[in-house]
């Protein structure tokens, strides 16, 4: 597809809020695959047709065939990514990768082994990271760096919006080279990256209602779009959560959910401005077989220094707050979605 003035919309299937994927090809003939273009990392990987049958989460998902490729370039060099949540092990291969239409030559993973945690849950097949260079495993080169340097987009920024609403098609999109502003209202307010070579912000403080309750003293903010929900410093998370009354359980901290119309917005207090999170923004509202249940979408996860402590904003952030990630000037814009 030609990038219609200088922009390539992607749109993203959004599965319960939780996850949001779009498509990409890789091979020649195509092979299609779900990634999550996620900021938060900088590799792209996906499951390989060699992968072992007993890794269930690499079985269950769509998987790379170099040989069944005619531009396949061999690489074999080992590759293994350690998440908080579960790892990625196999090795490196390259070949033709297109994005939104743009294609590029892509040094990229496949994965032979993928830990059944978290990823059988995982709705997508892989990760395509939208973080900078320095973020990547092995010195890889990231795809957005590729494209970039094609320059074929009208702008070096990229934006995603994520859709609230399940029902609503698209679940989301991502531009490359631009923004869509049939998803955002007003204008744009931005703020520099906190040091380049990460998509993070220096946060001033976290208000609850109308209280400064958390990182007065000044913190990180970290704007994820592979994170589902929000997450602080655990200490933090746990005196936010008894303040609005939620119960942790296995499955995350819960409210009663005739209570939720009560509850407090959250605000995040980011380069002079005010990004509020009403209830509707981070309250999880799921009918189950044991009737409503409603989860608060924010976990506590200790980051150790000197990275942490910081403040993750995921998806139900990016979800009010349509974000323009600007790698030309290394700065963040925010606008109010619609
Ligand atoms: C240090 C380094 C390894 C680079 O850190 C990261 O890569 N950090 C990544 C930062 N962004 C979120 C990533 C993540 O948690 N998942 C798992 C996930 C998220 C939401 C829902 C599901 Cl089901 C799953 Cl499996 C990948 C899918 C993006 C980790």
């Amino acid at each position: 597809a030609d990038t219609n003035n200088g922009t390539v919309p992607t749109p993203l299937t959004n599965y319960l809020d939780t996850q949001y994927f779009g498509e990409i090809s890789i091979g020649s003939p195509a092979q299609m695959f779900n990634v999550v273009f996620d900021t938060g990392s900088a590799n792209l990987w996906v499951p390989s047709q060699s992968c072992s049958p007993f890794s269930t989460a690499c079985f269950t998902h769509n998987r790379y065939d170099a040989s069944k490729s005619r531009t396949y370039i061999e690489n074999g060099t080992g590759f293994s990514i350690q998440y908080a949540s579960g790892n990625v092990r196999g090795f490196l291969s390259e070949d033709v990768v297109v994005v939104g239409g743009i294609p590029v030559v892509q040094v990229f993973a496949e994965a032979t082994a993928l830990s059944a945690m978290p990823f059988i849950f995982a709705k997508f097949d892989g990760v395509l990271g939208m973080g900078y260079p320095n973020m990547a495993i092995d010195g890889i080169t990231p795809v957005f760096d590729r494209i970039m340097s094609q320059h074929v987009l009208k702008e070096e920024v990229f934006s995603i919006y994520y859709s609230r609403d399940p029902k609503r098609s698209p679940g989301g999109e991502l531009v490359l080279g631009g923004t869509d502003p049939n998803y955002y209202t007003g204008s744009f307010n931005y703020m520099n990256t906190r040091q380049t070579g990460k998509w993070e912000l220096t946060m001033k403080g976290v208000s609850v209602g109308r209280e400064m309750m958390f990182c007065a003293e000044g913190c990180t903010a970290v704007i994820d779009t592979g994170s589902s929900y929000i997450t602080g410093p655990a200490s933090s998370v746990s005196v936010l959560m008894k303040t609005i009354g939620a119960q942790l359980d296995e499955s995350g901290y819960k409210v009663n959910c005739d209570t939720v119309k009560t509850l407090p917005s959250v605000t995040f207090h980011l380069g002079g401005q005010e990004y509020s999170l009403t209830q509707e923004d981070y309250i999880l509202w799921q009918s189950q077989i044991e009737g409503e249940v409603c989860t608060v979408t924010f976990r506590g996860l200790d980051v150790p220094p000197p990275t942490g402590p910081i403040w993750i904003l995921g998806a139900n952030f990016i979800a009010r707050y349509y974000t323009e990630f600007d790698r030309r000037n290394n700065r963040i814009g925010f606008a109010t979605a619609v």
